[in-house]
């Protein structure tokens, strides 16, 4: 059994974390902190974990967490840039599931966040977190950039037409949608029940931080830039991420079938245990992952002409937050990649 704790457990992400952990049969979930709620215990704010954990949030102390084997953060920007180093200095591994760490230049980290980038020094050792891509190079990593919930869900859907050069690099289209839990616990008046149910509506039109995270992975994997148009939209559901993702083909890629681009996806997530390539004419719904760790993926051409359109969806919580990050974990430590998310999403 390892030990690890977690920052900041009073957030969604946070006791995410623990529904997943308190299942998970190498792990042994010893600090959670909050500064809120110290002393309290967890399972009196949040009873669903009644019976499965036995811990009072505490105040975040170093030392403290100093003796975990993996610390996770689910604290808002900025936090995991004070804390990593000293956690890092002790031997302790850091998973963050905020973006202090995604993108690799600090200053359009600051440009897109709004303060200046407090770790410079630790950007060259961060490895984003997307298993599909970076594997290899999470099993050795100290730190780990959990990516968001919607670059999850974007670059799923578009890497392996990227990777098989099937698409116009700036014709990319990303129209998604979230469900209200990814604005996070906090509370604010837009993800009030009157304000978000009933109705739907875009947000952050003119850019949304998102944006450089998905065009610098999607880069990577082209090696060229990338013209991509994001536009987020909230919706009236608890969780859940539904992203429509449009490109052209290119005039090589436009003389495939569609069964053929059906099994560029079958090929590229053929041994992935969390991607769901769906048969062809299927409409992933955002409920199919509700409470569980997979990507459901399904490509379309509509009218069989020049533009594809593939569906990706994700529960934002889970393959968008914690469940990607105990996915990290469990490469990490060397661990049954899927130990602790074997849950079958909730449906109805
Ligand atoms: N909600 C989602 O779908 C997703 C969220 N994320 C990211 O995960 C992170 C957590 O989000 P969410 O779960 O919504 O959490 P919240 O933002 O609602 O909660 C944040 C937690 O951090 C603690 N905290 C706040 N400030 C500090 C501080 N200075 N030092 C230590 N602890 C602090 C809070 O407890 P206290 O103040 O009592 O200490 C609280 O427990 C965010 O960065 C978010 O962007 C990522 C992907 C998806
Ligand atoms: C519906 C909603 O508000 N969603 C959040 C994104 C989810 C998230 O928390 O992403 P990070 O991990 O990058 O912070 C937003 O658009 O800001």
């Amino acid at each position: 059994m390892i030990k690890v704790g977690i920052v900041g457990g009073t957030g969604y992400t946070g006791v995410e974390l623990l529904r997943l952990l308190t299942q998970h049969p190498e792990v042994d979930v010893s600090v959670i902190t909050s500064r809120s709620e110290a002393g309290i215990p967890v399972a009196d704010m949040y009873p669903n974990l009644r019976g499965h954990l036995d811990l009072a949030f505490s105040e975040p102390d170093v030392d403290v967490l100093g003796a975990c084997d993996a610390v996770f953060f689910a604290t808002p920007h900025g936090v995991a840039h004070a804390l990593a180093a000293p956690l890092l200095a002790q031997g302790t591994r850091v998973i963050d599931l905020s973006a202090d760490f995604r993108i690799k230049d600090p200053q359009i980290w600051a440009h897109w966040y709004n303060q200046a980038h407090g770790a410079p020094e630790l950007l060259p050792e961060a490895v984003y977190g997307l298993p599909e891509v970076n594997r290899n190079a999470i099993k050795d990593a100290r730190l780990i950039a959990v990516p968001g919930c919607y670059p999850t869900a974007v670059q799923l859907g578009y890497l392996p037409l990227i990777r098989a050069g099937l698409i116009a690099l700036d014709s990319l289209i990303a129209d998604c949608k979230s469900g209200v839990s990814g604005a996070g616990r906090g509370a604010k008046v837009g993800s009030l029940l009157c304000e978000a149910s009933e109705s739907m509506k875009a947000y952050s039109m003119n850019g949304h931080r998102h944006l450089p995270e998905i065009t610098q992975g999607l880069q990577e994997a082209a090696q060229s830039s990338v013209n991509l148009l994001f536009m987020p939209h909230l919706t009236p559901m608890i969780r859940g991420i539904h992203a429509s993702l449009y490109a052209t083909l290119t005039p090589e890629a436009q003389r495939m079938t569609l069964a053929e681009l059906q099994a560029v996806f079958e090929q590229t997530y053929a041994q992935e245990t969390f991607v769901d390539v769906m048969p062809l004419g299927s409409a992933p719904e955002t409920r199919s992952v509700r409470g569980s760790n997979m990507c459901r993926i399904a490509v379309h051409r509509p009218q069989e002409g020049a533009h594809v359109c593939v569906l990706s969806v994700i529960d934002n919580l889970v393959k968008g937050a914690s469940g990607q990050a105990v996915q990290n974990l469990n490469i990490m430590f060397g661990f049954a990649e899927d130990a602790g998310l074997k849950q079958v999403a909730l449906l109805p």
